[in-house]
């Protein structure tokens, strides 16, 4: 994820030299460099599987650190990096599960932190990127915050208690977009199209779609209804979806990331 929104930073003009990442093995590290253009790859990138100290040498005298490890392995890696801080290092973390109050308790008394959630489409530049301020966490540090993420999508402010159902709409939700186009690409080949010609199909319409609900202001219902011309085909399938609960689905599966969320916080809350 952090990688993501690392490659958004760097393609939105963010100075290479000015960022430093950590992954654990040097295999990642390769491979994130790698993922790069050349042009930015002059971030530094550490391993901390083959170098101690990497982590903590990573935040010395950052302003802005985001902490991108699994959910389970958040809380350690805060407690490493704790003492090597600024005591104004703003600390954002984009874990599911992981609450302000177990990231401030991991940390020095008083380090302002962020809990945020943020989704993929930020490596193009199109995440969506929610921040909920912890207590010491002020008003120039959250405008700091938004600074450094816009480029990588668009960063909204929400309250601590929305971080499940934004979790549930827009952290989860790519996938819920791709799972789209891979039912799409097989109900093609069931229908005896080509593999690559299905794939072709569902992906260029699931990303095409996805560009006109960005570039147009109309809402997606209007967007909808354009393609339904009266008693023609897609009036059809779209009703074969409604019969088929997609809008109470849709809800479940919302509901299902969101609960999950919370479940995870409870899980790893010590
Ligand atoms: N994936 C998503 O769509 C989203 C994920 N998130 C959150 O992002 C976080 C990361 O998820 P995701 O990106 O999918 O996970 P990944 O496993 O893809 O990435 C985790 C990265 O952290 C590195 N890492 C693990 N432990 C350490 C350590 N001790 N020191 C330095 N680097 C370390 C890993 O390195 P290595 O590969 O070498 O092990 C890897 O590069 C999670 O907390 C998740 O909840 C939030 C929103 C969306
Ligand atoms: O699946 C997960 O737990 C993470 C958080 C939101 C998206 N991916």
């Amino acid at each position: 994820m952090n990688g993501s929104i690392m490659a958004g930073l760097l393609a939105g003009g963010t100075d290479p030299s000015s960022v430093r990442a950590t992954t654990r093995s040097p295999e990642s590290a390769e491979r994130l460099r790698a993922s790069l253009p050349e042009d930015q790859r002059g971030v530094s990138i550490y391993s901390s599987g083959s170098d101690a100290e990497a982590n903590r040498r990573a935040v010395e005298g950052a302003d802005v650190v985001l902490l991108g490890v699994k959910p389970k392995g958040i809380l350690d890696l805060a407690e490493e990096i704790a003492g090597a801080l600024k005591p104004d290092a703003l600390v954002v973390s984009v874990a599911a599960g992981i609450d302000v109050a177990m990231l401030e308790g991991a940390l020095a008394e008083g380090q302002p932190v962020i809990r945020s959630m943020p989704n993929t489409p930020s490596r193009v530049g199109r995440g969506v990127i929610a921040l909920a301020p912890g207590t010491h966490c002020t008003a120039d540090q959250l405008a700091l915050a938004h600074e450094v993420l816009k480029n990588s999508g668009t960063v909204i402010d929400v309250r601590e208690d929305q971080i499940d159902a934004v979790t549930g709409i827009s952290g989860s939700g790519p996938a819920y977009a791709f799972f789209l186009a891979e039912a799409m690409q097989k109900a093609g080949e069931a229908m005896g199209l080509d593999v690559e010609t299905a794939r072709l199909l569902a992906k260029e319409t699931v990303s095409g779609a996805g560009e006109l609900l960005h570039a147009d202001d109309a809402d997606p219902e209007a967007l909808r209804l354009a393609v339904c011309s009266p008693n023609g085909t897609t009036e059809r399938a779209i009703n074969a979806f409604a019969e088929g609960g997609l809008v109470e689905l849709t809800e479940r599966a919302a509901r299902a990331s969101a609960e999950r969320n919370a479940e995870m916080v409870e899980e790893l809350r010590r």
